[in-house]
């Protein structure tokens, strides 16, 4: 069993269940808090009050609300916050690691306005480090609500180096969390922060009764769509075959436990998209997710029909169903183009 020195920096809800598999996998865990009582209660009452909070922690999990504190002598830093604070938080960290830490970012998203990924956005800010052959993802179908009841779960680890793919896989691997290694950085990336686009799109199918035939054709549609943007970015087409692509579209367009799913849910029983992000303590990437691939897909002309119709419910205000009779009315057109 490994045994390395690991922060997790995000006391969300999948942070607190990687601080579960991790100290499972026979690491030292330390956790960063934003919030100072959830740091405490994690230490006095090994518990995360507001994440999972039926989740009994292990008592050696240490929680800390001092950035700095917590990341002296680490091996590896786990990114679990939201997208949109990974350039601030990892440029504050920056100057208190010395140089041979691996990082791992598990936020899915991409970036608005600089279409960056997570482990793009990393290299970035540890730009004049020798820290891009140390970055990693951790993706695939993976709900915290059940990885912390160690339910069984398989991911992939996903670096520009084997040997980091490698490091990774091997300080998370537990017998139930399944780590496989790809060396396609950027096609895990794209099906892991797409997929929830479509998970917001299945949940408004769902909360509209739109039935399961229009949810079957939109997963499906779906991944050709998440697809064609890879691909045009340099994936490799298998990687969306795989759980990162396929595998996580499944997960999320189907669980009860989505939270991007069930944005879409209550967008489909007619609610408004401020009064849910209002009533929610966690984070729906896919509402994001939506803006950054649509402006993207206006750049590059890039066909992405779906994100499109998402756009435009989340953003300008159209009515689901009209967005689904715009798709359904497009022009006819072939199911693959080879
Ligand atoms: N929850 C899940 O099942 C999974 C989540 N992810 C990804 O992991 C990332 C985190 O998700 P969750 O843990 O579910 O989110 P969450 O909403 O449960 O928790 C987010 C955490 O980040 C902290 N935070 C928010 N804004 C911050 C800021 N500006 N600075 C510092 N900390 C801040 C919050 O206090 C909270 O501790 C997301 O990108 C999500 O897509 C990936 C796989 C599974
Ligand atoms: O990425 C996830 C599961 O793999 C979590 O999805 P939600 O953010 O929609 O809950």
């Amino acid at each position: 069993m490994s045994k390395r020195n690991v922060t997790i920096v995000g006391a969300g809800s999948f942070g607190t269940a990687l601080a579960l598999v991790l100290d499972t996998a026979g690491n030292n865990v330390q956790m960063w808090a934003r919030e100072e009582n959830i740091a405490n209660q994690i230490n006095e009452k090994h518990i995360n009050p507001s994440y999972l909070n039926d989740i009994d922690l292990p008592e050696g999990i240490k929680a800390y609300n001092d950035l700095e504190q917590c990341l002296k002598s680490q091996d590896m830093v786990v990114f679990a916050t939201p997208s949109h604070t990974l350039r601030e938080l990892a440029g504050k960290l920056k100057p208190c690691l010395d140089g041979h830490e691996i990082l791992v970012t598990v936020a899915k998203g991409i970036e608005n306005d600089t279409f960056k990924t997570m482990s793009q956005i990393l290299v970035e800010v540890m730009e004049g480090t020798t820290y891009e052959d140390n970055i990693g993802v951790l993706y695939g179908p993976s709900h915290a609500e059940e990885v912390g009841k160690l339910k069984p779960t398989t991911v992939v680890a996903a670096a520009y180096s084997t040997r980091t793919a490698r490091i990774i896989q091997e300080t998370f691997l537990t017998p139930m969390f399944r780590v496989y290694i790809n060396n396609d950085v950027i096609g895990v990336e794209i099906g892991g922060s797409v997929k929830n686009i479509m998970a917001i799109a299945a949940g408004i199918v769902d909360g509209a009764e739109l039935g399961d035939n229009a949810k079957a054709a939109l997963i499906t549609r779906g991944l050709h769509e998440m697809k064609r943007m890879g691909l045009m970015m340099g994936a490799h087409s298998d990687t969306f075959s795989g759980l990162t692509g396929m595998g996580d579209l499944i997960v999320t367009c189907t669980s009860t436990h989505s939270r991007n799913r069930s944005v879409g849910f209550r967008i489909g029983k007619g609610e408004k998209l401020d009064d849910i992000i209002d009533s929610m303590n966690m984070v729906a990437e896919g509402v994001k997710t939506t803006k950054s691939v649509r402006d993207w897909a206006i750049k590059n002309n890039v066909e992405m029909p779906i994100t499109h119709a998402i756009y435009s419910v989340l953003f300008e205000n159209v009515d689901p169903r009209d967005a689904l009779y715009e798709l359904m009315t497009r022009d006819p057109k072939d199911e693959i183009v080879m």
